[in-house]
């Protein structure tokens, strides 16, 4: 996975061992954009390294969730996967076929199995068009024709994503945001896909409805065997909803393992942070560590040497600025747990003696309050 390249020039292994049962492959993916300058040459003058060297697999039927910061490259890792931007480098492979550089007009067969559900259903759903045109669209793009017809079929997909197939006439403002990614869902499931990219699915929803729609898509996974990338900010959706989790910062993956690894056992101190910030992620865990991990990630188009996250890292050492962690399975972590970091934490979420607040102005500002309450 990762990223990085060892000391002695060799790639760590995937994040998913390659066991021929990987439905996506993607080795050393990069996306760079390029900075230009000048109104005739438009020189390039550097570039936003978004996405910097990723390796991860996704099983069959399995789904991984891809968390970090806004910022990080989600949804940049998103559209690379489905081919909806162009990568630097690096290589794609999905249901076994090299996908990489293959042009858009032979995407067609590959797109069937490989879907997107985008994060605004507002955005996403072309407001002229009914609900019944929206979801038949694919199935005629793409040539195929259900015995029961495309009437039929839209109206049994609306009915699996739990809309009135009634509504088929209907356009999109007719419909609540949560209705609205329901339809978003139904489209995305009318070529029966083998894989869907989730790009932060819900969180354009309200918290009442984001449950539903994670309950919807969970059912999905688990009846249709599709396999999900699920892209989200917030750890605490995705632990409900993916078997495996990779934690990505500035442009890289920094930690990847299963679900009780990351939750329970995690090792890089980002992964430690994200964690702190949401509440009750694991139940019954009272005394969990409390880190406020405050300030902005810092920019893709320099990114700190070494590891990206020693600027905002409290065990951050001198190794740390010269040398990039490579992603590897540590001493003490489980099968296909991998950390990229030189000084670990402890794998638990166990409070600590104090509060790590990570931003020097937010902890001046709370030694004041300290200092006005106490009166010292
Ligand atoms: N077309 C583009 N041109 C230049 N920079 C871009 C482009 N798309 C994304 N970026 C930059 O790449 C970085 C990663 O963006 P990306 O949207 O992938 O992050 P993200 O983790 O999905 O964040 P968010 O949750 O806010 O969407 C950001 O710094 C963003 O500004």
């Amino acid at each position: 996975m990762s990223t990085t390249k060892s000391i002695a020039g060799q790639r760590p292994a995937p994040a998913a061992e390659s066991s021929g049962e990987n439905l996506l492959e993607v080795t050393g993916l990069e996306k760079h954009f390029p900075i230009r300058q000048g109104i005739v040459f438009q020189r390039q003058v550097g570039a936003v390294r978004a996405v910097d060297g990723l390796d991860f697999a996704v099983r069959a039927g399995e789904s991984l969730g891809l968390v970090g910061e806004s910022g990080c490259g989600k949804s940049t890792t998103g559209r690379l996967v489905t081919r909806l931007l162009e990568p630097t480098a690096g290589k794609v492979v999905f249901d076994g076929e090299d996908i990489t550089h293959k042009p858009v007009v032979k995407m067609r067969e590959a797109r069937q199995n490989l879907q997107m559900i985008f994060q605004d259903p507002y955005s996403s759903l072309n407001p002229r068009h009914t609900v019944g045109t929206i979801v038949e669209t694919p199935m005629r793009l793409n040539g195929i024709n259900p015995p029961q017809g495309h009437k039929r079929r839209a109206q049994e997909l609306l009915e699996i994503v739990g809309l009135n197939p009634e509504h088929y006439n209907r356009y999109p403002n007719e419909f609540s945001g949560g209705q609205r990614q329901r339809i978003g869902v139904a489209r995305a499931l009318a070529l029966k896909p083998k894989l869907i990219v989730a790009d932060e699915p819900v969180s354009a929803l309200d918290v009442s409805i984001q449950a539903q729609v994670v309950n919807l898509l969970q059912d999905l996974q688990r009846e249709m065997g599709i396999a999900f990338l699920f892209i989200a900010h917030d750890l605490a959706v995705v632990r409900h909803f993916s078997e495996r989790v990779a934690v990505m910062y500035l442009g890289k993956i920094v930690e990847v393992g299963d679900r009780t690894a990351i939750y329970e056992r995690p090792r890089h101190p980002y992964t430690h942070a994200l964690l702190s910030s949401v509440p009750e992620v694991v139940p019954g865990s009272e005394n969990r560590e409390r880190i406020r991990l405050a300030g902005d990630v810092p920019s893709p188009i320099n990114p700190p040497s070494g590891c990206r996250f020693r600027t905002r890292c409290w065990k951050a050492q001198d190794k740390c600025a010269t040398e990039e962690p490579p992603l590897v399975r540590l001493e003490g972590n489980g099968d296909g747990h991998l950390t990229a970091c030189h000084f670990p934490e402890e794998p638990t979420i166990a409070s600590r003696g104090e509060d790590i607040v990570l931003d020097p102005a937010l902890a001046a500002l709370e030694e004041a309050r300290r200092q006005s309450d106490t009166g010292v």
